[in-house]
């Protein structure tokens, strides 16, 4: 429905397969175009590693810094309890004095509490420093997105993959930087341990690094494999994400129920699931085979130095606490390379996922920002359209093909078209959400392009013909139109009034307070019955237009198809409200119901690409064409009834009065 754009913008986009990878109009290629994976190898994880290691340290300085001693205290300890082990073993064995023997057993017990306590301090450090990263990481996100200030953007698919994958990674950026984290704790504990190791056996010590080597390039390999394949899968993720969504909505659900169309729409997403789990299911395996083998090649290694450790205390080559000293010196220096190798794994996958939010970050607004941008005055003489081309993008055919049009300050001017004419995306470019790919719009003269983007919108007022229906209360509904009106109960109910919504809101169980929506309820029954409520479409449609109301004093108010879903009475009040509203200030209207538009001051009928006629309805009328044509086809329907209802005078009353409008003028 009109009123949901996001299921039917994710349909859309889900939906068009040609539609993929194909960057909008006036897009950054920098945004889309990047390699199969989606990252630029070693300086983009440079880049990223740089954002992330700032925004930890920002967010959290003095959980970092405890973080930090935690982390060195925790590395310390299997060096210090490996030396410790062997100093007691050998002193038990040499018959040290009980008080030498007692404080190596308390520093080794003190080891052991080290080892116990830090760990747990150092969870909990990690998760606090996550919440604090992931708090600044999104807010920064979302105010770079709502840096993209025309609507390209969002029409990419490859951008919106990249955009979902950001905001997966502004989720957990702290995870990089604990990977971080447990390389330097791996890489203190392992030459800690290499180094005492090497005490006892260099050349042992130099087998167990070089198995260490190769773990590492294995690992850092599958972690790139891992972010190259969940990028690949992306869009198979999201059309997945968008027959699951179809399921659920209670719009979709009404049309999947009649039509049956369940399993179709069920055997679609696990389809995409079995795509996305084959990819997975390939990964998977293959880290198997090679972590298995490399686990595997430690534990040979391991297996092989404790049989000469034996041997070597068996010939008096090594003491007892050399070999207490050996084995616990393998199995940690084995223990802190796999901690190196999967924090190094982790930190490189992590951070593959953060170059995508980093790659956001510094992507610019996809409309050009005047260096020196011109103040928006009030609008004085008018609107001008001169000669204006526009596609979405080069792969696409032309909207608009050389449109030449003027809007004059203080008349109401109506735009009538066939389906697709483009009578949207002329609102769309007025707003500046595009700039036209040739030709120019003028303010008063003034290219829109020159001027300043945030105050040109401040003077503007729209009902968009896809406008939103919020999940919030009845007075935010309204409010959003302009959030100073949020504290003004009378500005909102004003606004309610004028769009004859007020009754119905304020007859809602709590009246403007009530949530319009069913889907967020507190959890106790009695909440949830006072939860909230579902309105009609048409009104929905008056919401909309209430919000409208409450920026009519902007100097341009575009209405795109206000009254569709309207009744015919409703319809009817709607347009005798709006022509009062209209008069004597600048608006666009556009209206498939030609008897609603017959008032304006100008018709402008848009048919490929260009304007093909213009003038008052009488004028359009009086002669041969598109607007002259359409009209008696839509008079033509409404005698047709007046015909039937006129045998049932009760129900004629709303249709007649419409038909009137239209037959008065054929
Ligand atoms: N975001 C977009 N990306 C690519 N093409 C688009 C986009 N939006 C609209 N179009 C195409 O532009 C053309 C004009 O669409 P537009 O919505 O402006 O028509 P309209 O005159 O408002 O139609 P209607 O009367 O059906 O509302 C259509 O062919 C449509 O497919």
């Amino acid at each position: 429905m009109s009123g949901d754009p996001g299921a039917t913008g994710s349909s859309a986009a889900a939906a068009d397969p040609g539609a993929t990878g194909s960057p909008a109009a006036g897009a950054d290629p920098g945004a889309t175009g990047s390699s199969a994976a989606g990252v630029d190898p070693a300086g983009g994880l440079r880049r990223a590693a740089v954002v992330a290691g700032r925004l930890t340290w920002r967010a959290a300085p003095l959980a970092v810094s405890v973080q930090v001693v935690c982390m060195l205290a925790v590395a310390a300890v299997p060096v210090a309890v490996a030396w410790l082990t062997k100093l007691v073993v050998d002193g038990l064995a040499d018959g040290e004095p009980l008080s030498a023997l007692t404080a190596l057993a308390a520093a080794l017990a003190g080891a052991g509490v080290a080892a116990a306590v830090f760990p747990h301090a150092g969870q909990y450090l990690r998760a606090e420093i996550d919440r604090r990263v992931a708090l600044s990481a999104e807010d920064g996100l979302y105010r770079a997105v709502e840096r993209f200030t025309g609507l390209a953007r969002f029409d990419s698919p490859e951008f919106l993959d990249r955009l979902r994958m950001a905001m997966q990674a502004a989720s957990t950026p702290g995870a990089a930087v604990a990977g971080g984290f447990g390389l330097l704790r791996g890489a203190v504990t392992a030459v800690g341990l290499v180094g005492s190791l090497a005490v006892i056996s260099p050349v042992m010590t130099g087998v167990l690094v070089l198995t260490g080597i190769p773990m590492l390039l294995m690992e850092l390999y599958l972690s790139r494999r891992r972010a190259a394949m969940m990028w690949l899968i992306s869009p198979t993720e999201r059309r997945r994400v968008f027959y699951q969504g179809l399921q659920e909505n209670p719009q979709a659900v009404k049309e999947i129920r009649l039509f049956g169309t369940g399993g179709f729409l069920r055997g679609r997403m696990l389809t995409e699931r079995r795509t996305a789990d084959a990819a997975k299911r390939r990964e998977d395996r293959r880290e198997l085979a090679v972590q298995g083998g490399l686990a595997l090649l430690g534990a040979v290694v391991a297996g092989a130095g404790l049989l000469w450790a034996v041997a070597a205390a068996r010939r008096d080559a090594l003491s007892i606490g050399d070999v207490s000293m050996f084995v616990a010196a393998v199995a940690g220096v084995q223990g802190a390379l796999a901690t190196l190798v999967q924090s190094a794994a982790q930190t490189h996958q992590h951070l593959t996922m953060f170059v995508h939010y980093v790659t956001v970050l510094r992507t610019g607004s996809d409309l050009p920002a005047s260096p020196a941008p011109t103040p928006v005055p009030r609008l004085r003489r008018g609107i001008e359209l001169r000669d204006v081309w526009f596609r979405y993008d080069d792969g696409h055919p032309w909207v608009l093909r050389g449109v030449n049009l003027f809007l004059p300050e203080g008349l109401a001017v109506a735009l009538v078209g066939l389906n697709g004419a483009g009578k949207s995306t002329l609102i769309k470019l007025l707003c500046r959400f595009y700039d036209p790919t040739r030709g120019a719009i003028l303010w008063d003269g003034v290219d829109l392009r020159d001027v300043d983007l945030a105050e040109l919108r401040t003077r503007i007022g729209a009902v968009f013909q896809d406008y939103m229906t919020y999940d919030l209360s009845a007075t935010e509904n309204v409010a959003l139109g302009d959030l100073s009106a949020l504290d003004d109960p009378d500005r909102v109910r004003a606004a309610a009034r004028r769009a004859g919504v007020h009754e119905v809101l304020d007859g809602l169980p709590r009246g403007y307070d009530t949530q319009l929506t069913r889907s967020f309820f507190g959890g106790s029954e009695e909440e949830e019955a006072q939860a909230g409520v579902r309105l009609s479409g048409g009104q929905w449609q008056r919401v909309a237009l209430a919000r409208a109301f409450l920026r009519d004093q902007r100097d341009l108010m575009i209405l795109d198809e206000p009254s569709a879903g309207l009744d015919a009475e409703a319809e009817h009040e709607v347009h005798s409200r709006l022509r009062e509203h209209r008069a004597g200030r600048t608006s666009l209207l556009i209206s498939h119901r030609l008897g609603a538009i017959r008032d304006a001051d100008r018709i402008v009928v848009l048919a490929d690409g260009v304007v093909a006629e213009q003038g008052t309805h009488a004028e359009l009328v009086a002669k041969p064409g598109t607007y002259a044509r359409l009209f008696a086809l839509q008079a033509a329907g409404y005698r047709d009834d007046a015909e039937v209802n006129g045998r049932n005078a009760k129900s004629s009353v709303d249709v007649s009065a419409l038909a009137r409008d239209c037959i008065d003028a054929s």
